[in-house]
């Protein structure tokens, strides 16, 4: 049994796909948070918000399903993922694929119920990922730009979850800004999130041909571009309080969060050390929850 569930987690990327689903129920609570204020609707859907995690996390896991499949032969090849069910022969290719079709029907008819565009977005997210992301990673680093899209669409797609059946009386222009600037923050953040991951995996990564990093090198280049990419997230992060929707707490963190970042990106592109791109690395996986938390806090306490 613990097999099974570990086999499990490792298929769908258990704490990516959480981080994922994290991201988007934050933006339904801002979004229904909104229309309870402007009131649309007496109080927060906490069973719709359920729908959406539950919807949320399956599709989630059936792009990462599809993606362990497309790369079951290169993922033998990398220490980090040799141990997975598919590249391990615990689980069939298969068995692997009626799960993921099986999860992203699923998954898609429960995000459909909260409104078509949000089961729409869910599936051209997953084809975004599968189908066009995953063959690019052997191909360009420009995959990491196209990965970006489905990887903030979450957040995009969880704003939009919260209007119901999107009625374009209730959607009013701040929410097109709204929606935007969640899409924004996580776009901008995936790429030092993913370079300093890329920086620390660079080895492994070359075992399967991915070369990921923007100059394909741990160089100069690549680490100024993370270090540029950590300092534009600076002020889109502050973008929330620009357009009145985030609070002076969220500024203060965003910037709090955005410069401890900067500062450990400056520290790759000064030393170029693998503890250095290590510590971007771990940054990244604190800032985004951290950034969208406080975000909803400052929200409901405005
Ligand atoms: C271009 C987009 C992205 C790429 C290429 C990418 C790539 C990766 C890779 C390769 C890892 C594994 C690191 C390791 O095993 O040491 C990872 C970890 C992680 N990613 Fe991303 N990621 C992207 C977007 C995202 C998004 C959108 C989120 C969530 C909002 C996210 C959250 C995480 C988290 C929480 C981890 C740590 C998971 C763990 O240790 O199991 N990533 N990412
Ligand atoms: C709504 C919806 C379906 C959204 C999709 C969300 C999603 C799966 C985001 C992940 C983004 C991403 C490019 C991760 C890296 O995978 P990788 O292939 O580089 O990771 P690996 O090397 O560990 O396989």
């Amino acid at each position: 049994m613990k097999q099974v569930i570990s086999d499990f987690s490792k298929l769908v990327k258990f704490r990516l796909s959480f981080t994922v689903v994290f991201s988007a129920s934050i933006s339904f609570l801002i979004g229904q948070k909104m229309q309870v204020g402007r009131g649309n609707i007496p109080s927060i859907d906490w069973g719709n918000w359920l729908i959406l995690i539950a919807g949320g996390f399956l599709v989630t896991a059936s792009a990462n399903c599809f993606n362990e499949i497309i790369e079951k032969d290169l993922d033998k090849l990398m220490t980090r993922t040799k141990d997975r069910p598919m590249p391990a022969g615990r689980m069939t290719t298969g068995q692997g694929l009626i799960l993921g079709v099986f999860m992203a029907f699923l998954g898609t008819w429960l995000l459909g119920k909260l409104n078509l565009e949000t089961g729409l977005l869910s599936v051209f997210s997953i084809l975004l990922y599968a189908f066009a992301y995953t063959p690019l990673k052997r191909k360009s680093p420009i995959a990491v730009f196209v990965g970006a899209i489905p990887g903030a669409l979450p957040p995009l797609i969880g704003y939009l979850a919260a209007f119901g059946s999107l009625k374009a009386e209730m959607f009013h222009e701040i929410d097109y800004y709204i929606a935007g600037i969640l899409f924004l923050i996580q776009f901008v953040w995936q790429f030092p999130h993913f370079w300093a991951i890329a920086w620390v995996l660079d080895d492994d990564y070359k075992k399967a041909g991915f070369r990921l990093l923007p100059t394909k090198k741990r160089d100069k280049t690549t680490a100024l571009l993370t270090f540029l990419s950590t300092l534009v997230l600076i002020p889109v992060s502050l973008m929330p309080t620009f357009y009145g929707f985030g609070g002076y707490y969220i500024a203060g963190l965003s910037i709090i969060g955005g410069l401890i970042f900067s500062w450990l990106a400056l520290k790759l592109l000064l030393n170029r050390e693998l503890v250095d791109a290590k510590r971007v690395m771990f940054c990244s996986f604190f800032y985004i929850p951290a950034v969208q938390l406080g975000l909803l806090l400052n929200f409901i306490a405005k």
